[in-house]
């Protein structure tokens, strides 16, 4: 796969008074395009700050990050607020919609500040709403709220659509069916995705898993023959 994303010798510290705590310690790694990509590791283990890092919610201590040929552990804030609105779709665990607005109008907000949305109808249909986008967010399911959460992410047309823990809410079947839609998407749509998880049991769903321990790379897998998720129990 090409390097699409370079992740070269990153660091970050986080200064408490006068502790440091050292959140990323030489991480390296890079993702190609269309991958669909796992990063795994225990609470704490920096997975959170890797992928605030790549989304440019973060500056890195020291290291370089390449993002399809830009260097964007050098963007000034401008530029990386201009790279957070228009490169990345982000899905959290917590969906964070606006109670008061419907799914379609949530999904709408969002695209105010970007410059090249897709069809919001479409996008909506494409993640199963078809008939629930007049719904609010408390009229949803929390499976349906995160379907919503990723078409407003979708809908932006990011390059890279970066999720944390997006079936740490969910149930069982509700976190399969949103892993599915993920992995669908980034086939269908040619995006890169990567997915922030603690369960090691999904890893054989991804093109390629990164390993996170203590804030190091414990080990990178690449996985020629995915496991559809619908064939994984856990
Ligand atoms: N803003 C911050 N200020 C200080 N320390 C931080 C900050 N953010 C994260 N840390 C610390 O950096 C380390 C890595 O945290 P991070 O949230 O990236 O881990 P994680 O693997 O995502 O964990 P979890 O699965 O529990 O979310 C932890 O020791 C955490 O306490």
């Amino acid at each position: 796969m090409n390097k699409y994303i370079e992740l070269k010798n990153v660091n970050k510290v986080y200064k408490m008074g006068q502790i440091d705590i050292k959140a990323i310690d030489n991480i390296s790694f890079s993702i190609g395009k269309g991958e669909f990509v796992i990063v795994v590791g225990p609470s704490g283990a920096g997975k959170s700050t890797v992928l605030n890092i790549l989304g440019g919610m973060d500056y890195l201590s020291s290291g370089e990050i390449i993002v399809e040929g830009n260097v964007i552990s050098q963007y000034s804030s401008k530029k990386l607020t201009q790279y957070r609105r228009l490169d990345i779709g982000f899905v959290f665990q917590f969906y964070n919609l606006i109670p008061n607005l419907t799914a379609k109008e949530n999904v709408e907000l969002a695209l105010q500040i970007c410059k090249n949305p897709l069809d919001v109808d479409e996008v909506l249909d494409k993640v199963g709403l078809r008939d629930r986008k007049n719904n609010f967010p408390a009229g949803l399911s929390g499976g349906e709220q995160q379907r919503v959460a990723i078409a407003r992410a979708l809908a932006k047309n990011p390059k890279l659509l970066l999720c944390d823990e997006p079936t740490g809410a969910l149930d069982y079947e509700t976190g399969k069916s949103i892993l599915k839609l993920l992995y669908d998407t980034c086939k269908r749509m040619g995006m890169t995705v990567v997915v922030i998880t603690h369960n090691l049991a999904i890893t054989p769903m991804a093109d390629k898993i990164i390993k996170i321990k203590n804030g190091s790379v414990d080990d990178i897998l690449i996985n020629s023959n995915p496991t559809p998720i619908e064939e994984i129990e856990w």
